[in-house]
């Protein structure tokens, strides 16, 4: 190394809440003067001390910084960002019950936004930008399975079904239709499920066995872990982008595509993967902790794991049957 070459920036992990209302309201805090980054709007938090797990340093702070007793908090997203002078490793957890009501106790400004919408305060910090965007996706993502032109009207109906209970992202796989992945029969199908989707304003994402134009009608693409490769290749194509995972080199290979998220598994026993053992709970945590952006689990997943999958990680649930 040359004299004055810079030694390597100090590594920083922190815990941040997303602190949630019940209508979906989220707490920002100001930083106050005095800080680095000083007026910037942030998630509440502070650094991990070295004999404290993430939670126990998240609610730590937050009783620090804002006075109220986490009761419910579960990990969601870590996230590295580099900062011209620090690493800062961001792990995101999500906080859905809390005793007291928030109040700056560091002299720093709070405000309830709306998450779904253009914020009403600003700048965030640029680290906090992608979990506000995250925060955005839905948590059950349903997978079609229409079948055949024969099962097709009753393949729409539990689909309408499905919307109307709430579901607000569907992705389009159609692994049996019997004249293949690109057929015109297809197509039609595909325009009837975007259709639907449109009127309830649900996003539509098209697995990457079907053809890449009908994903660019719809709202983004779903990448099966086979295609990720020859993704590389691809044109960007706009909107979501999705990528199915079942282990760490692969969960590694779609990192380098910067999804919005993953879906990784299966996780339970699921009848789509007869006789082929489920990762489980402990190692899709594990997993998922690596991603670096949301992470759905699927196989076996129902509003009955719903709770499980959230404390382990998981942003939602994805599946076929049972969402
Ligand atoms: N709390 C929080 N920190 C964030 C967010 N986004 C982001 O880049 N950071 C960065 C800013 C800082 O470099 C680091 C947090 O450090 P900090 O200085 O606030 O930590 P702290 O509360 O423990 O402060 P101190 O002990 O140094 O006073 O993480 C965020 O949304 N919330």
């Amino acid at each position: 190394m040359s004299e004055g070459s810079t030694h390597a920036k100090p590594y920083i992990r922190v815990a941040a809440g997303l602190i949630l209302k019940a209508d979906g309201q989220l707490l920002l805090g100001q930083r106050p003067v005095g800080k680095p980054w000083e007026g910037w709007w942030e998630l509440p938090g502070g650094k991990i001390e070295a004999d404290e797990t993430v939670l126990q340093a998240l609610a730590r702070e937050l009783h620090e910084e804002l006075g109220i007793a986490v009761t419910h908090s579960t990990r969601w997203v870590t996230y590295i960002h580099e900062y011209p002078k620090t690493i800062v490793e961001l792990n995101f957890c999500r906080v859905t019950a809390w005793e007291g009501e928030p109040h700056g106790r560091e002299n720093q400004a709070l405000a309830w936004v709306d998450p779904t919408q253009d914020l009403t305060v600003g700048p965030v910090l640029p680290a906090t930008e992608p979990p506000l965007r995250w925060l955005r996706l839905p948590d059950h993502y349903l997978l079609t399975q229409l079948r055949s032109p024969e099962q097709l009207a009753s393949g729409l109906a539990q689909l309408e079904q499905r919307l109307a209970s709430g579901v607000r992202m569907v992705q389009f796989r159609e692994r049996d239709w019997p004249e293949g992945p690109s057929a015109d029969s297809l197509y039609e199908a595909f325009c009837q499920v975007l259709a639907l989707c449109r009127r309830y304003q649900a996003c539509c994402l098209v697995n990457s066995r079907h053809p890449i134009e009908w994903a660019q009608q719809a709202d983004g693409l779903h990448l099966r872990s086979t295609d990720v490769p020859a993704a590389h290749t691809w044109a960007q194509s706009p909107g979501l982008l999705g990528v199915s995972v079942h282990n760490s080199g692969q969960l590694r290979a779609a990192q380098s595509l910067e999804p919005d998220f993953m879906v990784l598994g299966h996780v339970l026993e699921t009848p789509s993967h007869p006789g082929k053992p489920p990762l489980g709970w402990e190692a899709f945590s594990q997993l998922a902790e690596t991603a670096g952006c949301p992470v759905y689990a699927i196989g076996g997943q129902s509003d009955a794991t719903f709770a499980t999958a959230q404390s382990h990680g998981a942003h939602g649930i994805a599946g076929i049957r049972q969402l």
